[in-house]
């Protein structure tokens, strides 16, 4: 189980994120949804240990993978480096995973020599090599157009059901978070806090994004369109 506790984080004394608590059960694929720039990836890199103010929230013990926004691929590396350099000498698994993501042609291409599709796949690969005990998505698909993005989704899909690895997705996109997650928690504009949760699981029947909007405008309203 994973505990996440962020109190109170500022940037030049304004409050960013307030009294937010999750707490994720194995196995389980969380959404955070919320307006744009409410704290999102801020809460990611507290949960990552990439804020050096917050080290006492990140995760340990545990072995993180993180897919950014960007793909942040080293453009001096081939994309099998870019994928060994996170795990040295996995050449076995790495092979299995490019194999999977149909990049297996291209492990010894530069980054600026794949499409952006390529380029995504490849930082899933990077996130799965350690097989993570938790994978954090920062709205992973965000640069893609719609098909890339979907046959991405797919692919990424795919890894989590295999591995039955825990996944914490951040997104604006709720018919992202309602195909995906078995929980959301919806945050709130900026300082983001934790407003509505939704047990999917819980419920007979996923609910579509017009019902949501039906019933939680409250909620919803302002930040979903
Ligand atoms: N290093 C920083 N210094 C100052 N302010 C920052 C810094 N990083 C983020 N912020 C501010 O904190 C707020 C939250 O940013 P964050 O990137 O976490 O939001 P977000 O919800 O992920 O946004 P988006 O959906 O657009 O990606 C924003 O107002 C942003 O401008």
């Amino acid at each position: 189980m994973f505990n996440v506790v962020v109190k109170n984080k500022q940037f030049q004394n304004i409050t960013v994120i307030a009294d937010v608590a999750l707490t994720i059960q194995p196995g389980e694929r969380i959404a955070l949804i919320g307006p744009s720039g409410c704290g999102k990836t801020t809460l990611l890199n507290i949960i990552a240990g990439l804020d050096e103010e917050y080290q006492h929230a990140r995760i340990t013990n545990k072995k993180l993978g993180y897919i950014f926004q960007e793909n942040r691929l080293l453009p001096w590396l081939t994309i099998q480096e870019n994928i060994l350099l996170v795990a040295p000498g996995q050449i076995e698994v790495c092979s299995a995973l490019l194999k999977q993501l149909g990049l297996e042609n291209v492990a010894h291409f530069y980054p600026e020599q794949l499409s952006g599709g390529m380029q995504k796949r490849v930082s899933i690969a990077r996130a799965f090599i350690n097989e993570p005990d938790l994978l954090l998505l920062d709205e992973p698909f965000v640069s893609l157009d719609e098909p890339t993005a979907d046959g991405c989704r797919r692919e990424l899909n795919d890894l989590v059901r295999l591995h039955q690895t825990t996944v914490l997705l951040v997104t604006h996109d709720i018919e992202e978070a309602l195909t995906f997650a078995d929980k959301i928690y919806f945050l709130s504009p900026k300082p983001a806090t934790i407003i509505h949760t939704l047990n999917l699981r819980e419920m007979h029947q996923r609910p579509t994004k017009q019902c949501l909007l039906k019933e939680y405008p409250h909620i919803l309203a302002g930040y979903i369109t």
